[in-house]
């Protein structure tokens, strides 16, 4: 059983100039998420790029973000999805064995699945390979066109049995779906919410959990988030929403994707993250000096979150 509430970093996966992995990072990363109270971390989704690297990388980063997490890091949870559910099930084979709390899986990319019945036998093999590994479902329709209720799907999962199933990550925009889940299931399953700039949306809903990229670097301004809507102080809640969507309006402005998103976790955090691979572009230095200028407008480069 998954039992991680506040945010969880889907994080950046570092690599040289040259495209490699760059491994050594992690460590002054795992210092960074830690010092704005963010310890847990979300391994190779969208963010990460996952399903852009090799089956061998992907094993090198899970094996690097365990022991760079270790002592420091509450959870740390892998995606493991892609194509090939052969191949997903080497990588969730191997997440097992060097110990991380979760494993996640997209559906499956290119032949995809019609319905929740077919997504939970999905989910069944995954727990097969790895059967002591809480395993989330990674709803995110808007990139994989597999748009399944996730109240169907959980009660698809309990009918087969996949006792590994833990809940899912919930990239989604049917919030009936998203609160139904958690008013039906959400004593026995998590369900991480994955738009960062409408946290406070989501909140009454019972929400409890989330997953996103900008927890990279802005975990302090989310988590002074939670905590006024915990405390009851809802303009505190909402100014601080407001900061995160002025945020991400930076990065939309620039054509948000997990390229400019690397490369402003690279200019905030001081860690080099490297540029993203295929298809996404490196934005020029010209274009980061327009992004910088933004950013430090809005005092995002100054940590007044
Ligand atoms: C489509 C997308 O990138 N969504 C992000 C959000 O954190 C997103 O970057 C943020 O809300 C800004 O729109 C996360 O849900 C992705 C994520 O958790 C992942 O990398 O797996």
């Amino acid at each position: 059983m998954l039992r991680v509430e506040g945010v969880i970093a889907a994080v950046f996966t570092p690599v040289k100039e040259n495209g490699a992995l760059n491994l050594d990072v992690i460590d002054r990363y795992v210092d960074h998420l830690v010092s704005q109270g963010v310890l847990n971390v979300f391994v190779g989704g969208s963010t990460g790029e996952g399903v852009n690297f090799s089956l061998a990388e992907r094993k090198q980063l899970t094996e690097k973000w365990v022991t760079a997490g270790s002592g420091k890091l509450q959870n740390v949870i892998v995606h493991v999805g892609g194509v090939s559910i052969p191949d997903s099930q080497d990588l969730a084979r191997h997440a097992e064995s060097v110990g991380v709390q979760g494993i996640a899986t997209l559906p499956t990319l290119f032949f995809k699945p019609q319905n929740a019945d077919m997504v939970a036998e999905h989910l069944k093999m995954m727990c097969d390979a790895a059967p002591n590994t809480p395993l989330l479902y990674y709803h995110l329709p808007g990139n994989t066109d597999v748009n399944i209720r996730i109240e169907d799907l959980v009660n698809a999962v309990e009918k087969l049995g996949v006792p590994t199933f833990s809940g899912a990550k919930f990239t989604g925009s049917d919030l009936r779906d998203l609160r139904r889940s958690i008013k039906l299931f959400g004593d026995r399953y998590v369900f991480a919410y994955g738009c960062d700039e409408q946290m406070l949306c989501v909140l009454p809903l019972g929400c409890k959990t989330f997953i996103g990229s900008t927890y990279n670097y802005a975990g302090r301004l989310y988590n002074k988030l939670i905590d006024a809507y915990k405390n009851g102080d809802m303009e505190t809640a909402l100014r601080q929403l407001d900061k995160s969507q002025s945020l991400v309006g930076v990065l939309f402005a620039h054509s948000f994707d997990a390229g400019i998103n690397k490369q402003v976790m690279s200019l905030v955090s001081g860690i080099d993250m490297g540029p993203p691979r295929y298809p996404m572009v490196y934005r020029s230095d010209d274009e980061m000096k327009q992004v910088r200028s933004e950013l430090e407008e809005g005092g995002f480069l100054n940590g007044i979150y």
